[in-house]
């Protein structure tokens, strides 16, 4: 297993808290519902990655901006930045990969280039009280859909990765089960915009979470959006 394991291991480091997966010996449960048992200690160490979440030179003053305002609601811990990194890890119940894991080459969709400002520009905040996130995307001339505009597949994509990382925060491991969106004005491509997600109610497996997609000055409604996401066993998604 061990053998296995070990070059996945030196690609992956993710857990949605934050939280390195630095001291495999430790007995936690993770915040993500990601259980780390004793057999965890029999696991490679797992080394930190580049969180693509952090500011780059193709980000632009608006971005910067809005970027600074929330680092600044971090500071009494009310929000928390949430890293992003292009795999994402996971372990069964003993503390193992699962079985099925995609190959080393696999990439998180919104997170496949190394090419920066190219496609998806973003960073996520959570407000765990208020079951909040706000995500901040710039997009890369690589969306474009109409002329000039980025593309409603690309909409979708962030919307889902944004309302389902806020899913995530709340509940653990989530699918994404339906994905409603409202194209109200176009996004001008390379424009900064806000993703305003909240989470409207909890049940048992369920959370559905409501989203509105603004531009970077508050002035115009993009998008609007409903999503559902089921809480899943972590091992249930690449069962075959
Ligand atoms: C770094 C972190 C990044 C996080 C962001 C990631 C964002 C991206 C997430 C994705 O893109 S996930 C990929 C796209 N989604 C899928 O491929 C999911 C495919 N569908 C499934 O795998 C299953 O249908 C699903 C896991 C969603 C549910 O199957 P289950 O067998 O686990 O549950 P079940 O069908 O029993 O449904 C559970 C509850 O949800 C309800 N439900 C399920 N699908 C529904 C639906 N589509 N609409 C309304 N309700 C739905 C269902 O009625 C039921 O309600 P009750 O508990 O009240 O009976």
């Amino acid at each position: 297993m061990l053998s296995k394991i070990q070059p996945i291991a030196r690609v992956i480091c993710q857990n949605i808290t934050g939280r390195f997966i630095h001291n495999p010996s430790a007995r936690r449960t993770m915040k993500s519902g990601i259980r780390f048992s004793k057999t965890a200690k029999e696991l490679p160490k797992v080394v930190a990655s580049k969180d693509y979440s952090e500011p780059n030179s193709s980000w632009s003053q608006e971005m910067m901006k809005l970027y600074e305002q929330y680092i600044e609601k971090t500071k009494d811990g009310s929000w928390k930045k949430l890293p992003s990194y292009n795999r994402f890890l996971v372990l069964n119940e003993d503390g193992h990969f699962i079985d099925k894991f995609p190959p080393s080459k696999a990439r998180l969709f919104t997170r496949n280039t190394e090419e920066e400002g190219s496609m998806f520009e973003y960073v996520v905040f959570a407000n765990k009280v208020e079951k909040k996130a706000v995500g901040l995307f710039q997009s890369g001339d690589l969306l474009e859909g109409p002329s000039g505009f980025v593309h409603g597949g690309a909409i979708a994509t962030i919307v889902d990765a944004v309302s389902g990382t806020l899913a995530t925060y709340v509940a653990g491991f989530v699918m994404t089960a339906s994905l409603n969106l409202d194209y109200k004005n176009p996004i001008p491509l390379g424009s900064t915009v806000i993703i305003e997600c909240q989470l409207e109610k909890k049940e048992e497996r369920k959370s559905y979470v409501n989203t509105r997609v603004i531009s970077h000055d508050c002035t115009k409604l993009h998008t609007e959006s409903t999503a559902l996401f089921v809480s899943v066993n972590q091992k249930n998604p690449y069962q075959g």
